[in-house]
């Protein structure tokens, strides 16, 4: 018999929502609501902000008046708020009750919803994150701790090799032209696996060195690429790319 991994239930599921031009309420204006809104529109959501001007702190001002990337109403949360057809609702308010409440509200309304004091009530918890380009690694304690959540995080971050955000751009683009050089919907599996040779073969070190290559130099590695990946081979990094500094 196989031996398969086992299970181990008690986790979150960890995936990278994508929320693009989605309706996002935000409840609250202090420093918790201004983390939201970078986290929110670094992934290109539509932000209503719901707060009173006494309650703004500097960071969120600047997000409404300087960088103007939040529609904001200008008073407290009312119910009638959640008649928007809202795809995520966040709280960040300092009115334990009320956060409670508009939990309640949204779950009732089966509105996704993280409630920033009240773990209990959140359907999805935020996470610790790195962000270079295209790659971000994040990471969850589960609510047992931020501030470490944070620390690891640091962590992860120092030790990745510079421009590697780069490389994961380089590497998307890439991808796009194995699929242009084999268009075949049902060749799924030969393009999987001569990217998986690639990235095996030329390392991380040798996926870096794509960073270098100006247009022109990107130009012949994908002619002589295009050529090897119709016989199934990858060529040696050294053969197409130029070498490290
Ligand atoms: C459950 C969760 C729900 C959610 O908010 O999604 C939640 C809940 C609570 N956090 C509280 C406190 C702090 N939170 C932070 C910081 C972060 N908190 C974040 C996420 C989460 N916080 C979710 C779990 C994530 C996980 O466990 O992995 C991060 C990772 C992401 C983000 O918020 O963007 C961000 C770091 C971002 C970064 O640095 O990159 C700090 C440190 C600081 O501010 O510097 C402190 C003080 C020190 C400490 O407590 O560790 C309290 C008040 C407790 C009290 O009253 O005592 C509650 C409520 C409670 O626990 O009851
Ligand atoms: N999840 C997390 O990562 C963390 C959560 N917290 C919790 O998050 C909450 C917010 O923290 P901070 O931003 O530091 O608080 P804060 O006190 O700086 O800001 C609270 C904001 O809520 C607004 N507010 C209060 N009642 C409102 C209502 N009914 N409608 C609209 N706006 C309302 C206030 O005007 C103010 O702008 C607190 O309950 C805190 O305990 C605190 C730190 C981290």
């Amino acid at each position: 018999m196989a031996s398969y991994a086992p299970i181990r239930p008690g986790g979150s599921l960890i995936l990278a929502w994508q929320t693009k031009n989605r309706k996002v309420l935000i409840v609250g204006g202090g420093q918790v609501a201004a983390g939201r809104i970078v986290s929110v529109k670094e992934a290109d959501a539509q932000v209503t902000l719901i707060c009173p001007q006494d309650g703004l702190c500097d960071e969120v001002k600047h997000r409404v008046h300087v960088d103007k990337v939040v529609h904001w109403v200008d008073r407290c949360f009312q119910d009638s708020d959640l008649d928007e057809n809202y795809d995520m609702v966040l709280t960040a308010i300092d009115d334990h009750e009320e956060s409670l409440r508009i939990g309640q509200l949204c779950r009732a309304r089966r509105i996704p919803v993280n409630v920033a004091d009240v773990p209990s009530m959140c359907d999805f918890y935020f996470m610790s994150q790195h962000r270079d380009g295209p790659l971000q690694i994040a990471v969850s304690t589960n609510g047992q701790g931020p501030k470490l959540a944070n620390m690891i995080r640091q962590k992860i971050a120092a030790s990745l090799p510079p421009g590697i955000g780069e490389t994961v751009r380089r590497m998307g683009i890439l991808r796009g032209k194995v699929r242009q050089w084999d268009p075949e919907i049902s060749n799924s599996g030969p393009r999987m696996r001569w990217v998986t040779k690639l990235c095996e073969d030329w390392g991380w070190s040798g996926m870096a060195r794509l960073n270098t290559l100006d247009e022109k130099q990107q130009d012949e590695m994908y002619g002589t690429l295009q050529k090897a990946y119709h016989t199934g081979e990858v060529p040696n990094v050294d053969s197409v790319l130029p070498p490290h500094e």
